[in-house]
């Protein structure tokens, strides 16, 4: 399957307004056309949005969209996707309209985690005014990457690798204090990053059971001061920080981990490694991080 990107991110919050400050205060994204008293929809780059926060009951993911080039890509992709025994949803056209794009097709992934392949997202032409003169690194590269719970490792692992085609990248051994919610006793458990781009990460996958149904989304700054400068507003803002400064072993990227409204993490970092895929091999990672990412509580 040809997905190319990370490419956006729909979210239910019971606190709209705390995510609103959240994104824009203190993320340092913007509020862009279409967002309404009751979803907020933001901008970081020349997409019309990237990330979407709709009012609601709860705080979890809705979705986890991810592109690909054209009709004839989505066509072929769900036509893999049902030979493979994966139900899909064709989107209706008020679905569409919402979500800006040209076509679309539900799917859930083997840990129920809900997901929306695509092509044909409108692009916003205006200039960026970020507030604080910080820019996201998005591009090819997508939006950024997502760490997903998957109460089923190998499962999703396969799903992720032999359907979807991403590329593993490396793997990790968590102790098993690290995962409370696994389902099986023993004595490690997996945890997996892969993307189906040069990214070294668009997604995680995290080998336990988590409400939110998202462990952490992670957005890419263009300079270390534009992350320095965050963790200031997370500091300035009273928002917990769930992980300090760090540069992680995998992707080699330089970031914080802070509280967001509704018990999941944002990784805000600098710095991420981009990898040929063509030449990659896989490998285990044997730490998270060179130095840093002190974990609170
Ligand atoms: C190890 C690592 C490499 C690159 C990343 O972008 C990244 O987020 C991580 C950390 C992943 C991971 C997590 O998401 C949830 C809490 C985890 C399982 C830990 O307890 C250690 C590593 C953490
Ligand atoms: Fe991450």
């Amino acid at each position: 399957m040809d997905i190319r990107a990370l490419g956006y991110l729909r979210l239910e919050t019971a606190t709209l307004d705390e995510w609103r400050r959240y994104a824009l205060d203190v993320l340092g994204m913007v509020e862009a056309p279409g967002s309404t008293e009751d979803t907020l929809c933001l901008r970081l780059d020349d997409r019309a949005y990237r990330i979407v926060i709709q009012a609601g009951e709860s705080d979890r993911l809705l979705a986890a969209g991810w592109e690909v080039a054209n009709a004839a890509a989505l066509a072929r992709a769900a036509e893999e996707l049902e030979a493979a025994g994966v139900p899909v949803k064709t989107a209706d056209p008020a679905e569409l309209a919402e979500r800006r794009v040209q076509g679309l097709i539900h799917v859930t992934d083997p840990g129920g985690n809900p997901l929306e392949i695509y092509w044909g997202q409108a692009q916003d032409h205006s200039a960026l005014g970020t507030p604080y003169g910080n820019r996201f690194v998005t591009g090819d590269l997508g939006l950024g990457h997502v760490v997903l719970p998957v109460p089923d490792i190998e499962s999703a692992l396969d799903f992720y690798e032999n359907l979807l085609g991403f590329q593993l990248r490396d793997s990790m051994k968590l102790p098993p204090q690290a995962v409370p919610t696994a389902t099986e006793q023993r004595d490690f458990h997996w945890m997996h990053f892969l993307s189906p781009n040069r990214r070294h990460h668009s997604l995680g996958l995290y080998p336990g059971a988590l409400p939110p149904g998202i462990v952490h989304f992670m957005v890419e700054l263009e300079t270390l001061d534009d992350v320095g400068r965050g963790l200031d507003r997370m500091r300035a803002a009273g928002i917990p920080i769930a992980s300090s400064l760090g540069r992680h072993t995998n992707d080699r990227m330089v970031s914080f981990y802070a509280q967001a409204p509704g018990g999941f993490q944002v990784e805000y970092g600098w710095d991420g490694l981009v990898v040929d895929p063509a030449t990659w091999v896989a490998k285990e990672i044997t730490a998270d991080s060179f130095w840093g990412h002190t974990w609170n509580g």
